[in-house]
């Protein structure tokens, strides 16, 4: 098979590398601890291999299988190794919906496209990016929440890199042997909180695949400059350590000193290998790592928490999009929340940054016009002392309230927002009192996928006669009440980070400030 191989050298750069792009890192820490940017180095070219030939149609980011003209089967020696007949990749699409189409089961739909993606990638971004409604669910939420959970069993080729705690002192070498060089966004999880189904360890793969994947179908950014990463330190989920299937480490997650040294190897690696520009998206981490992890390295990498500063530009812009509808500025609103974890936290200190600089009112001020509540209800001054750090600016003066419905009597929010990944936690009995007194309730169930959703848009749409104005996380099909045919919207991440890590990118930006964030949602 040699002979198939064409040696390129330095022409490869041609194909898909550009030396002159390429930069090595490290940075050097300032005297405010802000590091600077590093002065682009050069690289040397690396030698690429292209594949022609029987190597070819099995090489999945050049194959285009039926649709190599003729021309081309020629020059690539192709000839013999298809059949006669060439296909437009039109053809090509048109036959492969037409088989999406038919699985009835959405997981299908998810391993026929994982398995194109493994075949013809350029037909696989084709496909996503002129069927995206129809396709999002399942390469996103809510599908790809139960390719996750089933991963183990459907795994077929890894996509992706796995760095485990057996990586320990050797994460460089490991980004080492991934074959691109020009990495632009890193999207990486470790599993812990994927969507709102727990800890998943390994298996988590599923939605840095799944992110990045829009990174490139909504976001423009070349596949081969995106790079999925899951860290494996172990799993809590009892089930999936007594699977037999299970791909992961057997064992329960590590914490505390070696989990933060893992990750601090990743964070140096990472920057040493791809530089200072490389975009780092942390994803579906369980909250007492996501937010150290991000106040940790904001100052010294390119680091965005898709889950806190994604959800809040999204979930903002989304608020300020419905004042048109339910009137009034963002100021005169009363925000309650369910859940106050990544996304409660995020959006909330978001609205009340946005609301501080449109009415120029410390951002402390503002705060005090969202109330959260968590499982252990409505977070109030008296339980400051035993609230995690990130919740602490939300304990304001007011009696206790264990639970959610009391809570919507008391303080009478004019937004209602879902964010505890617990499904059916908006209950007839609130969307109720919340249309009591409001002529447009604003009612957006933020929790994936859709079994966690707070509650579905047909029981929005009826329990408030028709009123609200309803958003979810996960999508949900348009709702006929009374006659009347009521769109849901959907309110996702999904709507921002492919275009603000495609604006990280281009910008040349080496920090993430919460400006960026305002602007984006805007
Ligand atoms: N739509 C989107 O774009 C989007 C973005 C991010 C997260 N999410 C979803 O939001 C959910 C939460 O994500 P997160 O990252 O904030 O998780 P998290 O674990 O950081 O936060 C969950 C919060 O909910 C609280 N909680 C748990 N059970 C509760 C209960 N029974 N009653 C009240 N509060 C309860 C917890 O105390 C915590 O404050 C997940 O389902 C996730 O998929 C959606």
């Amino acid at each position: 098979m040699e002979s198939a191989f064409k040696e390129l050298g330095e022409k490869a750069s041609v194909l898909d590398f550009d030396p002159k792009s390429a930069v090595v890192g490290g940075g050097v820490e300032d005297i405010y601890g802000e590091d600077t940017a590093t002065e682009d180095q050069l690289v040397t070219p690396w030698t690429y291999s292209v594949a022609s030939g029987y190597s070819l149609l099995r090489d999945p980011q050049y194959n285009k299988g039926l649709a190599f003209t003729e021309k081309e089967r020629d020059a690539h020696y192709l000839r013999g190794l298809l059949p006669p007949a060439t296909c437009s990749q039109q053809l090509q699409e048109k036959k492969l919906m037409n088989t999406i189409r038919q699985y009835q089961v959405p997981l299908q739909k998810y391993m026929a496209l994982t398995e194109l993606q493994e075949r013809n990638e350029r037909l696989f971004y084709k496909l996503l990016i002129d069927n995206v409604e129809e396709l999002l669910p399942i390469v996103y939420t809510p599908t790809v929440g139960e390719a996750c959970q089933k991963f183990g069993s459907i795994f077929r080729r890894p996509q992706g890199l796995y760095i485990s705690l057996k990586e320990k002192g050797k994460v460089l070498e490991v980004l080492k042997n991934w074959p691109e060089r020009t990495v632009q966004v890193i999207v990486v999880t470790d599993g812990e909180r994927i969507l709102g189904l727990g800890d998943l360890g390994c298996q988590g793969m599923g939605i840095p695949v799944g992110k990045l994947a829009l990174y490139t179908a909504l976001g423009g950014v070349r596949p081969s400059a995106c790079l999925p990463i899951t860290i494996d330190v172990g799993t809590n989920n009892k089930q999936l350590l007594e699977d037999e299937f299970y791909i992961g480490l057997r064992q329960k997650r590590t914490t505390g000193k070696e989990y933060a040294d893992l990750l601090d190897e990743f964070m140096s690696a990472v920057k040493q290998n791809y530089g200072e520009k490389v975009v780092i998206q942390f994803e579906d981490f369980a909250n007492h790592n996501a937010f150290q992890l991000l106040e940790k390295y904001r100052r010294t990498h390119l680091v965005f928490n898709d889950d806190i500063q994604g959800t809040a530009a999204v979930v903002l812009a989304g608020v300020v999009a419905a004042l048109r509808l339910v009137g009034g500025s963002l100021s005169e609103h009363k925000f309650l929340f369910l859940g106050a974890g990544e996304a409660g936290t995020g959006i909330a200190e978001l609205i009340a940054l946005e609301i501080s600089q449109k009415t120029k009112t410390p951002v402390e001020e503002t705060r005090k016009k969202i109330w959260l509540v968590d499982s252990k209800g409505l977070i109030v001054s008296s339980r400051k002392d035993s609230l995690q750090q990130f919740k602490k600016p939300w304990a304001h003066e007011h009696e206790p309230i264990d639970n959610l419905l009391d809570a919507v009597k008391a303080i009478k929010p004019t937004v209602l927002i879902g964010s505890s990944g617990v499904g059916r936690t908006f209950t007839k009995e609130v969307i109720e009192a919340v249309s009591s007194f409001n002529e447009k309730p604003l009612i957006l169930a933020l929790s994936n996928p859709t079994s966690q959703s707070e509650c579905t848009a047909e029981e929005a749409y009826t329990w408030s006669k028709g009123r609200t104005i309803f958003a979810s996380g996960s999508p949900f099909d348009p709702v006929e009440y009374n006659g009347k045919v009521y769109v849901p919207g959907q309110s996702n991440n999904a709507y921002i980070f492919p275009g603000f890590g495609l604006g990280l990118v281009i910008s040349g930006a080496i920090r993430v400030h919460n400006d960026m964030l305002l602007a984006a949602c805007k």
